[in-house]
């Protein structure tokens, strides 16, 4: 069999309003979710025992192989297929920051169950992957799925958005890790209000959504930056760059998103921060 691959895409939370926390450790949230044109590409081929190669720029950020999601995964669509270990040689070249609140991992993990299923010729639709995925990670459901949807309960529960038009955006990540639990718990020490999903935007033209998000917010951004500073700085010099229309903080952080008219100008944009900030990883994107 020839080696298969796919793109991990990197996971957007253009809002993210958060609940209290309830009795099963979980926080009710209302999200909705995009997805980048960058991300993680994951390779796989069928061997005779199961197998992770991990390549890229972040390689090194990722801890022992036996925690890495995607192994996790394919063990779990294994147990479900009731076949065991599966036989596959694995590539995943992390191009994504690690806890960097783009669903790395989630994606990771969506990404190989579909290749998976695929080498192995299993008979699993994406929803039964995505059940396999939600024990993974709360955030698995949506990055399997890797399209435009509203996120409510504790991430997993998904109503497809497919008004949404691709937006220009630049990504940025200061280059410090953000842990998802740590995030939460400094949440937890404020005053918590409502995860209510909003009314969606009058119009889905670039424009509208730009005007409506701005009257949206992502809880964790304060919590995130109370627990790393070099967030605040991120969204500050992100915001101060030329044709930056909307800047928030993805996720638990600490990457932060810009929306731009065109993707020319988040492309111009990116190019001027990354000479002010070598040391950050900038990428200009489409979201959708
Ligand atoms: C911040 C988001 O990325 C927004 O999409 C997610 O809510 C986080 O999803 P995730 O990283 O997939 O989260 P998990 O790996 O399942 O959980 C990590 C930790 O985050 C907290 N957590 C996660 C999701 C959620 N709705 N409430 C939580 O309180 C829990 O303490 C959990 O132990
Ligand atoms: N394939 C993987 N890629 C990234 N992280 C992984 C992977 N497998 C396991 N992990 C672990 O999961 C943790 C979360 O990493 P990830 O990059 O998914 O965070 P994140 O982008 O903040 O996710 P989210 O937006 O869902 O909160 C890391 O601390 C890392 O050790």
């Amino acid at each position: 069999m020839e080696a298969i691959a796919r793109l991990a895409p990197a996971k957007v939370n253009l809002f993210l309003h958060v609940g209290p926390l309830e009795a099963d450790g979980y926080h009710p949230l209302a999200s909705l979710v995009v997805f980048a044109d960058v991300g993680d590409r994951l390779t796989v081929e069928a061997a005779d025992g199961l197998s992770l190669a991990v390549t890229g720029p972040f390689a090194d950020a990722l801890q022992a192989e036996d925690d890495n999601l995607v192994l996790k995964a394919v063990r779990a669509l294994g147990a479900a297929a009731g076949i065991g270990e599966p036989g596959l040689r694995i590539t995943l070249d992390k191009q994504l920051p690690v806890a960097a609140g783009l669903g790395g991992g989630s994606s990771d993990a969506g990404a190989v169950l579909k290749l998976a299923r695929d080498a192995l010729g299993l008979p699993f639709d994406d929803a039964a992957l995505a059940e396999i995925a939600a024990a993974l990670a709360a955030d698995g459901p949506m990055c399997l799925h890797a399209r435009a949807a509203w996120a409510e309960g504790r991430g997993d529960v998904l109503t497809f958005e497919a008004g949404l038009l691709a937006l220009p955006a630049l990504l940025v990540n200061p280059g410090v890790p953000s842990s998802t639990g740590a995030v939460y718990r400094a949440f937890d020490a404020g005053s918590p209000g409502e995860a209510r999903r909003p009314a969606p935007p009058s119009d889905w033209d670039a424009a509208s959504v730009i005007d409506w998000l701005a009257i949206q917010r992502n809880d964790l951004e304060a919590p995130a930056a109370a627990l790393a500073p070099a967030i605040g700085e991120a969204l500050a010099a992100t915001a101060d760059l030329p044709g930056a229309r909307l800047t928030r903080m993805s996720g638990s952080g600490a990457t932060v998103f810009a929306l731009f008219d065109t993707a020319r100008a988040a492309e111009v944009a990116g190019r001027a921060l990354a000479a002010l900030h070598p040391d950050w990883w900038v990428r200009p994107t489409v979201l959708r």
